[in-house]
C-alpha cells in the first residue's frame, strides 16, 4: 500500500457529515477486466448535500461515481469488490434490481442526452414507462421549474428538446432526471460542454436541488467545487508495479478544509494548482 493513503483521511468526522448517510462506500475497488482502477475508497455521501469529486485525469472519480448507481453494471468487464450501502441497503445485493437502482439515484452526464422527442415527452416518456398514474402535465410542469426552465420553454413544450441550447438542454436533462424523483442525482462534469453563464444557472440550480436531493459532481473545475460543494473528496492515482495507474482517495472533508487547509500535502498541491 503506497505511502500516500491514509484510510483515517477519508472519513471526515465534520459538521457537514451530521447528516444521514444517503450512500456509503467500504474498502470499495473497481477493475476493469483484470486492471484495477481504484483502490480502496472509503467515504459516506450525507443526505442533502453537494459532494465533489475532483482530482487529475485517470483517477477514478466517474468510475465511483457510476458505481453508485451501478452504470458500471453495463460496461464489460467492469467488477466492483467492497460494500456500498444505499440507505442501509446493499446496493449490490443479490435481490436488488439495477434498474430501480437507477430510478432512486438519477445521473446527468457530461454531453447533454436529451431524448430525440418534444420537450414534453422528455419529461413524460420516463415517467409513463414507469407507470407514473398522476397528472403528466403537471409533472412536466413541476420537473422543467425545478430545473430552472419553464419560463423558458412553457410556450414550446412541443418542439424538439434538441433545438435548444446547450445550457438549456442540460438543464431538460436534470428536469428528466428529477421527474423520476429520485433521491440522489449523480452528475458527471455537467458543465464542461456548456458555457460560462449555462455553467452558472446549473450551478445556481445544484443549490436549490440540494433542499430536496443529494447531489455527487464529478468535475475538473476546481472553482465549481467550491462554488457548489459542502465536502469534496480529492482523488490521485500512482503508478503501479505493473506499470498501470490505480487511483485512491487522498482527502475527503469539507470543501473549505480541502481547498484552504487539507491535511495532505498532495491535496495542497493539486487545489493550488502544482500539478494535475
Ligand atoms: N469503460 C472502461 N473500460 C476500461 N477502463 C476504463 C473504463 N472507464 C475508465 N477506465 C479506466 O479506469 C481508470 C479511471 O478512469 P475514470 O474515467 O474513472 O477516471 P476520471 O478520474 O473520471 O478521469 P477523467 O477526469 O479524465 O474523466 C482509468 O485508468 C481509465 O482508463
Amino acid at each position: 500500500m503506497s505511502d500516500s493513503y491514509h484510510p483515517s483521511q477519508s472519513a471526515p468526522n465534520s459538521a457537514a457529515l451530521l447528516a444521514e448517510a444517503a450512500l456509503k462506500t467500504e474498502n470499495l475497488n473497481v477493475y476493469y477486466g483484470d486492471k484495477l482502477a481504484v483502490r480502496d475508497v472509503s467515504l459516506i455521501i450525507p443526505r442533502n448535500r453537494v459532494v465533489a469529486f475532483i482530482g487529475p485525469s485517470g483517477c477514478g472519480k466517474s468510475t465511483v461515481l457510476r458505481c453508485f448507481n451501478r452504470m458500471n453494471d453495463l460496461i464489460t468487464g467492469a467488477r466492483v469488490e467492497g460494500q456500498i450501502t444505499f440507505y442501509d441497503v446493499d446496493l449490490y445485493g443479490k435481490s436488488v434490481d439495477p434498474v430501480s437502482v437507477r430510478r432512486r439515484i438519477g445521473m446527468v452526464f457530461q454531453k447533454p442526452n436529451p431524448f430525440p422527442k418534444s420537450i414534453f415527452e422528455n419529461i413524460a416518456f420516463g415517467a409513463r414507462i414507469n407507470g407514473y398514474k398522476g397528472d403528466l402535465d403537471e409533472l412536466v410542469e413541476q420537473s422543467l421549474r425545478k430545473a430552472a426552465i419553464w419560463d423558458e420553454v412553457k410556450d414550446k413544450l412541443k418542439e424538439s428538446g434538441l433545438a435548444l441550447s446547450g445550457g438549456q438542454q442540460q438543464r431538460l436533462c436534470i428536469a428528466r432526471a428529477v421527474a423520476l424523483s429520485p433521491d440522489v442525482i449523480l452528475m458527471d462534469e455537467p458543465c464542461s460542454a456548456l458555457d460560462p453563464i449555462s455553467t452558472m444557472r446549473v450551478e445556481e440550480l445544484i443549490h436549490e436541488l440540494k433542499q430536496q436531493y443529494t447531489i455527487v459532481i464529478v468535475t475538473h473545475n476546481m472553482h465549481q467545487a467550491s462554488r457548489v460543494s459542502d465536502l469534496t473528496a480529492f482523488y490521485n492515482a500512482e503508478a503501479t508495479q505493473k506499470g498501470n495507474k490505480v487511483g485512491y482517495l487522498v482527502e475527503y472533508d469539507e470543501t473549505t478544509k480541502i481547498f484552504h487547509n487539507p491535511a495532505r500535502q498532495e491535496t495542497q498541491d493539486y487545489v493550488s494548482g502544482r500539478f494535475g
